[in-house]
């Protein structure tokens, strides 16, 4: 059991990655992808079924949990690990993106933002050294800094200046953390979809110094072409040696096309999400287990597939329970695209480390369907 943070390469193949994440909590297998556990949970997931589908550590939202039931609460009770009964790695956001995107009657000033929380109206302050704070009480493995990420598309003074904040909060997370050995500070690129100020955002946080470098700011507008466009420069301004974090992917290709351009880590809620509203991720594309087509179908969503949907229950079933809004059509299709994700991480992992990461990419695009299946 390491007492400290680190991260071996062990292998490349082209730009893409695989390796080892070591923290006093256990290790992370890269590339890695990270379930998200909002409000302390991988919402209809017990924390052993996560562990189950082959996650390494999952994602705390600071913002969330700050409203309820507060940081200072969860610290009381012996932090976030134990609260929510998962003792490997936990990596939390800074509630910057989602104090954006949630919260009501915001107000930006270069101190922070205050806000009015979206389930109460009560008045909150988020700065750089309370979002430290927090993910503190919280008892977090990996921290991320405190940041402002703008939509896209946007102009480029807009994002300069926004950058250029965030890179002012780098700083002041970085001092604000402290030495804390055995937990790991992330900064976070910014810069939209401008090449210049990627590459500022880069050097700023590089004289910083920082455990791991997130590649912030995307996935929040611009499609695919673009974000593919940023990522075949960003991830390289970034230390080689750190793991690099693309915040907020994303769909199965969106993942292959970001591991192939040199990301460690990412996080996205699409699995647990979509399989609520009845999307499954199969290996030949998307299942829609609503649609009519399904209800007397005797097959499993995936014959290949492992996972407790697949090995016991009929795509007929699943329609069935999903029609009805029983509570195990989420517990079903959230364990089993997670899984999915997981294998898709693994099969990357293997390639990468085998050096045929180019055949594996040509059969996962071979593979899918145009359309639903
Ligand atoms: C779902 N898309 C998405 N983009 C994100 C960007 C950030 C970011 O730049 N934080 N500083 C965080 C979460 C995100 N989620």
């Amino acid at each position: 059991m390491t007492e400290r943070f680190s991260f071996s390469l062990h292998a490349t193949d082209g730009r893409a990655r695989t390796g080892t994440i070591s923290t006093p909590r256990g290790e992370i297998r890269t590339p890695a992808f990270m379930p998200v556990g909002t409000a302390a949970t991988v919402k209809a997931m017990l924390p052993e079924s996560v562990r189950a589908t082959g996650a390494d550590v999952l994602l705390g939202n600071t913002y969330h949990l700050m409203l309820r039931p507060t940081a200072e609460r969860i610290a009381r009770l012996g932090g976030l690990h134990a609260f929510m009964n998962w003792e490997r790695p936990i990596l939390t956001d800074s509630g910057g993106f989602q104090v954006m995107s949630l919260a009501e009657l915001r107000k930006l000033t270069e101190e922070g933002v205050t806000f009015r929380s979206h389930i109460d109206g009560s008045r909150h302050m988020l700065t750089p050294e309370r979002s430290m704070e927090i993910q503190q009480l919280l008892g977090s493995d990996i921290v991320m800094c405190f940041d402002e990420c703008p939509a896209l598309p946007a102009e480029h003074d807009r994002i300069a200046e926004s950058m250029r904040l965030s890179m002012r909060w780098a700083q002041r997370s970085r001092d604000a953390f402290g030495d804390r050995p055995g937990h790991a500070l992330f900064g976070i690129q910014q810069g939209g979809d401008k090449e210049d100020l990627r590459g500022e955002s880069a050097e700023a946080l590089r004289a910083i110094g920082f455990d791991g470098y997130a590649v912030g700011g995307l996935a929040v507008g611009e499609g695919q072409e673009v974000m593919f466009r940023v990522l075949d420069y960003a991830p390289d301004m970034l230390p080689e040696d750190k793991p690099r974090y693309l915040m907020g992917v994303g769909k199965p290709d969106d993942i292959v096309g970001a591991v192939k351009r040199g990301i460690d880590m990412m996080d996205c809620v699409l699995p647990s999400r979509s399989g609520r509203t009845g999307q499954a991720f199969t290996r030949r594309g998307v299942v829609n287990i609503k649609n009519a087509r399904h209800q007397e179908d005797p097959r499993p969503l995936d014959e290949h597939c492992s996972c407790p949907a697949c090995r016991s229950y009929s795509r007929a079933y699943l329609h069935h329970v999903f029609r009805s809004q029983e509570i195990i059509s989420s517990m079903l299709l959230t364990w089993h695209n997670l899984h999915y994700f997981q294998e898709l991480m693994q099969g990357m992992r293997d390639a990468i480390a085998a050096g045929r990461f180019a055949d594996w990419e040509t059969d996962f695009h071979a593979q899918r369907a145009e359309g639903d299946i």
